[in-house]
């Protein structure tokens, strides 16, 4: 615990970067909440403030990743950083927010799985914590449970799993129903985009030619699977009318294809992650069992050199429009358990504590994004598809003090000597990254300084995510309200 933390907070003399401007200002945080914005905030000296010099520096919103999997129950094993080491990772690497994702087994009721992640994680986060529900089956107690999710318990997406057949993969016309389901209801449609049925019969084929390694992984979903996916599941929603939020877009084409249906008018956003801004699929090749198996994934990183570069541009011009990470980490130990079979590599890397200073390196520092769009990717699209704007994803009076003092100068390499998490390994080894938190508060308490991390187990708060997004329900509701079949009257 550190020391009784100070009621107020003063940032002097840092730019302040929001999504849509840049400004030099003094911030002045009080209870938890960003309290006044202006230049040479002036103080009396009779309470308790700390006073922070932002010269030189950025004070931006923490960032927001929608995408994590902590103490996931997946693949025969579970992953390895809990709610409360995951959570003290991405703080150290400044993010403020996490939003994870509620996978509870086919038959298992939403609602019950719901409650099993908040017991897991309310003791234990260090941050603020959402949740999106998978939903991995359907029934007309699903649908039940989804209405109630969305009624009484603040959840406002539900992901559908088009790969991992015959565990959590949904067919075709369940995810219309379940589309169906989240317009009714305001939601948020989230798709894992690939192909499942091929990719199981690509696997057979790959194992029955001896190919058990790592590298049968990359091989067994080559783009075509998710690009394929992605262009069915943005054809039914559109169809039934519903948004679409595709998660970690991972290749060119599939990226492509999100371009697309937003120029063609779709109401679909897409997500890409660190790793796939970072590294490459050139390492399942590598020669060692352990590293070749660090870096499995689904939808896998792609051998093609020129897609990190492309997907930057994409976030640039705002056809993708969140970053995320799929932090999923488990342990060579548990790597192991598919050191004969590559099917049985339980899928996930690490990220979550790298998202930021990755995407500022490879972002920013290239040329491809400025301080605000890297403020977009990083935490406020996010927070507005989410529907947690401007509490979260800006720096604006009233909003929560979630805050980090970005220092542009700053250097380190990372390594998984020195990360939060409990892997032991990271796969963006050995990068020199530029760029990095110098101070992390959330919710007006310091949590990182100097590298040093404070955070507090079981500070972080659930965060309820209202349904009919702005960002998202604008359009939809429109569309609804003047949709009409076309009817011809015969005689
Ligand atoms: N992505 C991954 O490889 N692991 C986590 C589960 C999922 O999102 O598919
Ligand atoms: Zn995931």
């Amino acid at each position: 615990m550190p020391a009784t933390p100070s009621k107020r907070i003063l940032i002097r003399g840092g730019q302040v970067v929001n999504d849509d401007r840049a400004f030099l200002a003094d911030v002045l945080v009080e209870n938890g909440l960003i309290k006044e914005i202006g230049e040479q905030i002036s103080i009396s000296e009779d309470g308790q403030i700390e006073v922070i010099d932002a010269t030189g520096k950025f004070v931006i919103p923490g960032g927001i990743d929608p995408h994590t999997h902590f103490q996931l129950p997946f693949m025969g094993t579970v992953s390895i950083d809990d709610f409360y080491i995951g959570t003290r990772a991405a703080l150290a690497g400044g993010t403020t927010t996490i939003i994870d994702f509620v996978i509870p087994p086919k038959g298992q009721s939403l609602v019950e799985g719901y409650h099993q992640w908040r017991k897991w994680a309310d003791e234990k986060v260090c941050c603020d914590y959402g949740l999106h529900i998978g939903v991995t089956w359907w029934s007309e107690q699903v649908k039940a449970d989804m209405e109630t999710l969305v009624r009484d318990h603040g959840v406002n997406s539900f992901k559908m799993f088009m790969a991992y057949k015959g565990s959590i993969q949904v067919t075709d016309s369940e995810m219309i129903g379940i589309m169906n389901t989240c317009r009714e209801i305001g939601a948020l449609a989230q798709v894992h985009a690939e192909n499942g049925d091929i990719i199981d019969e690509n696997q057979n084929r790959l194992i029955a030619a001896g190919v058990t390694g790592p590298e049968g992984h990359p091989q067994s979903r080559p783009e075509e699977v998710e690009h394929e996916a992605t262009k069915r599941a943005i054809m039914l929603a559109d169809q039934t009318n519903c948004p679409l939020y595709v998660v970690h877009v991972m290749s060119k084409q599939a990226a492509r294809e999100i371009s697309d249906a937003r120029r063609e008018g779709r109401v679909v956003f897409g997500e890409t992650i660190a790793a796939a801004l970072a590294s490459n699929g050139s390492h399942y090749y590598d020669k060692c069992w352990r590293h070749a198996a660090a870096h499995v994934l689904s939808p896998p990183l792609r051998r093609d050199p020129t897609t990190a570069g492309a997907l930057m541009d994409l976030l640039s011009n705002g056809d993708l429009q969140t970053t995320g990470t799929d932090h999923c980490t488990f342990n060579s130990e548990q790597k192991s358990m598919g050191k004969n079979d590559f099917r049985r590599i339980p899928n996930g890397i690490n990220g979550v504590e790298e998202r930021m200073p990755l995407i500022w390196e490879k972002g920013v520092r290239t040329g491809k994004l400025d301080v605000t769009q890297f403020v977009a990717v990083t935490s406020t699209n996010a927070a507005k598809l989410f529907n947690i704007y401007p509490k979260k994803g800006r720096i604006e009076v009233g909003s929560d003090a979630d805050i980090v003092v970005w220092d542009p100068e700053s250097c380190s390499t990372i390594s998984a000597a020195q990360h939060h998490t409990a892997g032991d390994f990271n796969i963006f080894e050995g990068m020199t990254v530029h760029g990095g938190p110098a101070v992390v508060i959330t919710k007006g308490v310091v949590a990182v300084r100097n590298g040093k991390v404070e955070a507090v187990k079981g500070s972080g708060r659930y965060l309820e995510t209202n349904a009919y997004s702005p960002a998202v329900y604008g359009r939809i509701n429109q569309r609804a309200k003047i949709h009409k079949w076309e009817k011809v009257e015969r005689s």
